[in-house]
């Protein structure tokens, strides 16, 4: 078949490349097809080299970082799941890798102190409730570098933990959390940014409010020079060695829930009926709590439903194997569910909600005792309406599953 292809004539004008010259010159090959060409004299052309050269050294220090696992490989679909990274940030031997271990992998606080310094990104994926990583920085990690690329590090963030020494001079640490909070409010302004003033527990009261104060000013001062006025900031003061830093990691995680007020609000239905006086939801195996009833929360309650956790787990490893001659008598709930009664005649009340949950709630009412069935059918109603909430596969029955399957292929 014919083709008709109309001829533009070139222009005078234009340059055409003479024979025998070095067609280098001209930075634009359009001109060897009878387009217009930019000529470019000697001082453009070094400059445009010089361009280049430090275009080919970023890509290759770029590549030599992904290779030391410095950075993440931003090809890697691993990366590039949509699970909410939580990202532990700040100076070496701030304490993230302390922080991470101690509240995920229940490593005791004194151990931290043979943790080796981290030189690559430490990525953990956490399964429970909801599925998230958690990604420990190594400290001399300099995100303005401009090699950075800030999208496969920054794309589907929960959330930016800085962690601050309190007990060392905190103001280099301040000033490259200004610098990172402002490089990164410019790309992801709805980003949530926590910092940790951590190892308070060496300070003295009166010291850890003036760090903290201090710390709160300048990163305030500096955000709204810069024109942040209400920056997505949340400041706590933690340390491994109480439970701050689970309260803290809590109020973090709690950020991510997007059902939270529906848990909050069913939390607080089922405490006023109950009488509880504190009723949280658990996270059993790294005991940060994801929900609450909406009264304050109380330090010493908290700890003492978080100790409460641990000795049920222990208890149930120690004793809890499966006998091959037990026979049920009659039907049992799968799930734990235990009490005790304290000196002071308050109650502790610990039940499994799923494979992940379970609810803690303290009742100060002497009388409770006594109505303990009662307090457990509220929390069976519970149960099943938290489960509706987050929905869970483990929940859904197999016959459930498959019937649904059967209507989709109608
Ligand atoms: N007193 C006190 N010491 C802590 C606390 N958290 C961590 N440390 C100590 O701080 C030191 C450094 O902790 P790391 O967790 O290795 O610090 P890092 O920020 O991961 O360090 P890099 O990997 O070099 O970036 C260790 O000796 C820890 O025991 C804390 O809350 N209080």
């Amino acid at each position: 078949m014919w083709q008709e292809y109309s001829v533009i004539p070139v222009p005078k004008k234009w340059p055409r490349v003479p024979h025998g010259q070095d067609r280098s010159i001209f930075s634009d090959t359009s001109v060897l097809h009878g387009r217009p060409a930019q000529i470019k004299t000697r001082a453009q052309l070094s400059l445009q080299n010089h361009l280049q050269d430090i275009q080919r050294a970023k890509q290759a220090n770029q590549a030599a970082q992904i290779k030391a696992g410095l950075i993440p490989n931003p090809n890697d679909n691993k990366f590039r799941d949509s699970k909410p990274r939580l990202l532990l940030m700040g100076l070496r031997r701030s304490g993230k890798s302390s922080i991470s271990s101690v509240v995920f992998h229940k490593m005791p606080p004194n151990e931290t102190l043979f943790l080796e310094s981290t030189t690559r990104i430490q990525k953990d994926s956490i399964h429970s409730f909801m599925d998230f990583q958690v990604w420990d920085f190594p400290g001399q990690l300099e995100l303005l570098d401009p090699s950075f690329d800030l999208e496969s590090i920054f794309g589907s963030i929960g959330a930016l933990v800085w962690v601050i020494d309190a007990q060392d001079d905190y103001l280099e640490s301040v000033v490259r959390l200004n610098r990172t909070i402002l490089l990164v409010l410019q790309y992801y302004p709805n980003i949530n940014i926590e910092v940790f003033i951590h190892k308070v527990d060496a300070l003295a009261d009166e010291f850890r409010t003036e760090v903290f104060q201090d710390i709160v000013q300048r990163i305030s001062d500096e955000l709204s020079d810069a024109g942040y006025e209400n920056a997505p900031v949340h400041y706590y003061l933690t340390s491994i060695y109480d439970y701050s830093v689970f309260e803290a990691f809590s109020k973090v995680i709690q950020k991510l829930i997007p059902q939270l007020s529906t848990l909050e609000n069913l939390i607080n239905i089922l405490a006023n009926n109950c009488g509880f006086d504190k009723c949280y939801l658990f996270d059993v195996l790294s005991k940060i709590y994801i929900a609450s009833d909406t009264r304050p929360v109380d330090m010493s309650c908290y700890e003492m439903c978080s100790d409460y956790i641990d000795v049920i787990v222990d208890i149930s490893e120690l004793y809890s194997w499966e006998h091959t001659d037990r026979k049920p008598k009659g039907e049992q709930m799968r799930e734990a569910e235990s009490h005790v009664i304290l000196q002071d005649r308050s109650m502790i009340h610990l039940m499994e909600m799923n494979k992940y949950l379970c609810l803690v709630s303290v009742i100060r009412n002497p009388d409770a005792n006594e109505k303990k069935g009662l307090i457990d059918m509220n929390c069976r109603v519970f149960q099943e309406a938290l489960n509706e909430v987050f929905s869970r596969p483990w929940e859904q029955p197999e016959d459930l599953n498959t019937v649904e399957e059967v209507h989709e292929e109608q």
